[in-house]
This record gives C-alpha cells, structure tokens and sequence, in this order.
C-alpha cells in the first residue's frame, strides 16, 4: 500500500508536439480510495499505464514510497490491474482464475483457497467458480477479471480503468458497493479510471478530475461539487452543469450587465471575469429581488422531483433547479438572485475569487 508519487510526469506520444498528460506532480496516498475522472481522450489511461509501467514517461519520475520505479517493468511493480474488457485463460475455471495470481506468487494452499473464497462470495461468483470462464457472459467474465485484481491483498495499488464498462447496468451499483466493502477490507490503494460523474462520485475518497492532460482540481466529492476551482469542473460535475454568466468586476463590485450581484472578496483587479453558480443554488422570483438580475424565461422541464427552469440574461442561457411545480412559464419575465456563498468568480476558466454579499448597501 505504497504512496506513488509523480514528479513531473508527463507523457507526449509523438516526440513532444503534443502532451498526452503534461508534466504533473502529484501523490497517490497508500490505502485510498480515489477516482480519476475526465472525458475521453484526457490522459487517463496514460496516467494509468505510466502507474503500471506499460508505459515509460516522456519526462519525470514515478516513485512508489522512497523506490524510484521509473525504469522498473510492470512485473517488478507488484500492481494488480483491471481494463476495461475482461482478460482471463477462458479454458480455466473460475476458481483456478482467481486463484492464478496468488498461486504465481507461491501463497500458500491454504491462503489460496481462504482469499479465493472471500473474493468469490465478495463478488457472487460462488455459483459459477466450477465453471469454465469462457462459458460466463461478457459481464460475468469481467466480474473475474476484477476478483482478479483483487485477490491479493498486499499490492502496491490495484489501478482499474473503466472496469464497468461490459457489466449490466443494474449490477454496476452493487458491483461498486462490493468494490468499498473489499477496500475497507484490505486497504489497497485504488485507483478507478471513469468518465462517468456518478461513478466517481459514489465511489472515491477522493476525486481526481483530468482535463486535456492536466489535474485541474482533486478532493472530495462534496468539495468538487459545492466549490468548484476550474471552469471544467463546474461543467463536468453536476446534472446539469455549474450556469456560466459573462460579468464585470468594478471597484470593489460585481455586475451582470447593469446589475450589482455582489461584492468581490479580496483583490480582484477590474476587469471581465464569468460568474458561475450551480442550477441547485439559483433563487428564481417571478418578483424583482434585490440583488437580482433581470431575466426571460424561455422553458420548463419537468423532471418529476423537481423542475428545470430555462431562462436568458441577455444572450446567456441559465439554468435553475426548482422544487416540482414551479409557477413559472415560458416567455415571463423572472428575477434571479445568486446566493453569494455559492457563486464564484472565474478569468481564463480558473476560479480567481467570490462573491459577498452587497454589505448593506442598495445595488444598482
Ligand atoms: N498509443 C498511442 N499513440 C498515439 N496517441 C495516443 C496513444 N494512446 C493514446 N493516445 C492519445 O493520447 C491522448 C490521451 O489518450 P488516453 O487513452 O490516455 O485518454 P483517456 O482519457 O484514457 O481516453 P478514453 O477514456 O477514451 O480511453 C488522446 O489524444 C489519444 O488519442
């Protein structure tokens, strides 16, 4: 359960024109859990293979604890990986699958059986470990292939890239409930490769969002979601997305249009600057509210258990997340009103500041 440790990582497939994964520094903590998110073409999997050592970086080093294992081959890294499509000798049993790494590795009988065991009943495969894997469907064979993963217990990092990929979807969630219940057991450190936001989320300890080669921001999932630090994270995470609103910094105020939303926390010099605010957090009046700005709505979707408000400012579409039967309609006029605590300020998409409240004074 080593840290593994990146300094100045990065990897370029075509001799330095592009950067897969740019330079990163960074440290994967023993005996966590975390998720690295991003959309495809990102880097994940670079990052992933750099951490197993399918791929030797461009630049910099890879350590696991104090070991400089930048040279070392994937067979001399003890990690244990899962892809994204089943890979198993389909002529073995499923036992004899899962039972493969440890025996490799020269366990003990005994301890074989004992943690093939645990996996299997883990993981539901007690009913089918008899059975030939190729005989199993797509879904079930992957499930192996994660028993696999997990079956030894003393790994530097188990790295999982889109293992759900194949599996049915009503299984995922019991799949990744399992997948906490064996960590908490054996304390591996984790590392599951998603673009999936919900995955991610219900997952990790701890989120790493990926963006065009780059961390652009790491925590909690509840951190990622209520304070966002980079533009991309707004967007990627939440359903839908964090609202983007063009805005002016002046003085010490900000202004939507002719409207004063808050006052700048800090020193923010003046300038163009995007507020964003998450659809959750928008306030919606059909009455003017102070402070406000002046908006058109044009839809309303009904979601069931709550609705989704479309409005315009201006030219800019936004988004309000309202309690289920919301009186507004399209074409009225509406008011909205961004809680201070909750929106935050944005230049060139990273976030450079917030907002508070007005202090008393009458906006204009
Ligand atoms: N073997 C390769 N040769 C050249 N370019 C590659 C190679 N592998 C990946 N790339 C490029 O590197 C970038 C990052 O790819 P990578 O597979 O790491 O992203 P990813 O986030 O894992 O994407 P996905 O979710 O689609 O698997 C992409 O632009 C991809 O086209």
């Amino acid at each position: 359960m080593a840290d593994i440790r990146l300094e100045g990582v990065g990897h370029s497939y075509d001799g330095g024109q592009t950067w897969a994964l740019k330079p990163t520094t960074w440290t994967w903590r023993g005996s966590r859990a975390y998720a690295l998110l991003g959309p495809s073409g990102c880097g994940k999997t670079t990052l992933l293979n750099i951490i197993s050592g399918l791929l030797t970086p461009t630049v910099g080093r890879i350590f696991f604890d104090d070991r400089d294992v930048t040279d070392v081959p994937t067979a001399g890294r003890n990690i244990a990986q899962v892809f994204q499509f089943p890979v198993l000798y389909e002529e073995m049993s499923v036992y004899d699958n899962l039972a493969f790494p440890l025996r490799n590795r020269k366990f003990p009988k005994a301890e074989i059986d004992r943690r093939v065991r645990q996996v299997s009943e883990l993981l539901g495969l007690d009913p089918v470990l008899r059975r030939r894997s190729r005989r199993l469907d797509p879904g079930r064979q992957q499930i192996v292939s994660l028993g696999r993963g997990l079956v030894r217990s003393q790994v530097a990092a188990v790295l999982l890239d889109e293992p759900l990929t194949v599996v049915d979807p009503a299984l995922k969630w019991t799949l990744r409930s399992k997948l906490k219940e064996i960590h908490r057991d054996t304390g591996h450190t984790l590392v599951y490769v998603t673009h999936d936001q919900t995955e991610a989320l219900t997952f990790a300890d701890e989120v790493v969002v990926l963006n065009d080669g780059a961390i652009v921001q790491t925590g909690e999932p509840a951190e990622l979601f209520l304070s966002p630090a980079h533009e991309f994270v707004g967007h990627f995470i939440g359903s839908p997305g964090m609202n983007m609103l063009p805005a002016e910094v002046v003085g010490d105020v900000v202004r939507v249009g002719p409207a004063e939303v808050g006052q700048v926390t800090g020193d923010l010099p003046a300038g163009a600057v995007r507020i964003g605010v998450r659809p959750e957090f928008v306030r919606i009046t059909g009455e003017p509210t102070s402070p406000g700005v002046a908006a058109q709505v044009t839809g309303v979707d009904r979601m069931g258990a709550y609705d989704l408000v479309h409005a315009r400012v201006g030219e800019h579409p936004i988004i309000a997340k309202t309690e289920a039967g919301s009186p507004h309609r399209p074409d009225t006029a509406a008011f909205l009103h961004f809680p201070a605590e909750r929106t935050f300020l944005f230049r060139d998409q990273v976030r450079c500041g917030s907002l508070a409240p007005l202090n008393g004074r009458s906006p204009r």
